[in-house]
């Protein structure tokens, strides 16, 4: 059997009033990868991934997820980290991932109790189980907004620069995880502008002004500078400045 795409982002435009976000854009993304949207602050990231985690409406094209639209009985199939932590100030860490495991359709009972004391234990939040997120650090509550975007287990998590503001301990921490969630054949999409995410997905696109301007693994991208010692940012800008010629 041909294993699916997580997402395909057929020709897709979106735009705000009159500025054009996303401009025809094309991307299958395969399962079971991390995998990398890169680009400089406006790039377009945060809305390509509300677009695929269905928070947006392309203005032209389509977007399916395992094969089809993303309606909305079928949205637990993902799990959507933002770039702000959304979690309510008021409740404790506890009863934050249990009202996500409630939205996400997970039923009450003894399995949803014990995967939320799951997911708190496997974020390092366990001794404050019962802190109210106000009273959270900002890396703690970066922390809990994981946990409640995987409580019910999704296929596909969206990850809205999920390491930024991590100390470096905390970061290697999220990368772990991340590692043992695609090693299980969750499909991790994040979005990220450093470099340090980038060089730990699997494939990774360059986006620029809502186009993707190159796609291929870290080792890909570095390369195709032609140069051994180069790094991703300096694949980036050759990306850059390549696209900048052909125009010229
Ligand atoms: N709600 C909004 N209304 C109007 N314009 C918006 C809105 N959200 C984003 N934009 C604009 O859309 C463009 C792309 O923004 P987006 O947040 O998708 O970029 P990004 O690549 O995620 O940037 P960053 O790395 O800074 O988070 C920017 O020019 C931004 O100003």
């Amino acid at each position: 059997m041909i294993a699916s795409d997580a997402v395909s982002i057929f020709d897709v435009s979106f735009k705000y009033g009159h500025l054009t976000v996303i401009d025809h854009l094309s991307l299958k993304i395969p399962q079971g990868q991390a995998f990398g949207l890169l680009g400089p602050n406006g790039a377009g990231k945060t809305t390509l991934i509300r677009l695929m985690a269905g928070l947006l409406q392309p203005d032209e094209g389509s977007i399916q997820v395992l094969n089809e639209p993303l309606t909305r009985k079928r949205s637990s199939i993902i799990g959507y980290m933002p770039q702000t932590p959304s979690v309510y100030q008021e409740l404790s860490v506890r009863q934050n991932v249990e009202f996500f495991a409630k939205i996400y359709g997970m039923a009450a009972g003894s399995k949803r109790k014990t995967r939320v004391e799951e997911v708190i234990k496997i974020v390092d939040l366990w001794p404050k189980r019962d802190t109210s997120a106000h009273e959270l650090s900002g890396g703690m509550r970066q922390r809990l907004s994981l946990a409640c975007a995987i409580v019910h287990n999704p296929s596909i998590i969206f990850l809205d620069e999920p390491t930024v503001g991590l100390d470096p301990e905390l970061r290697v921490h999220f990368w772990d995880y991340f590692r043992k969630l695609t090693a299980a054949g969750h499909t991790l999409i994040i979005s990220s502008h450093t470099m340090d995410d980038a060089t730990h997905c699997d494939c990774l696109v360059f986006l620029r002004e809502g186009k993707v301007i190159a796609r291929g693994s870290p080792s890909e991208l570095k390369e195709a500078v032609g140069d051994p010692e180069a790094s991703l940012e300096d694949a980036f800008l050759y990306f850059i400045r390549k696209g900048a010629n052909e125009n010229a």
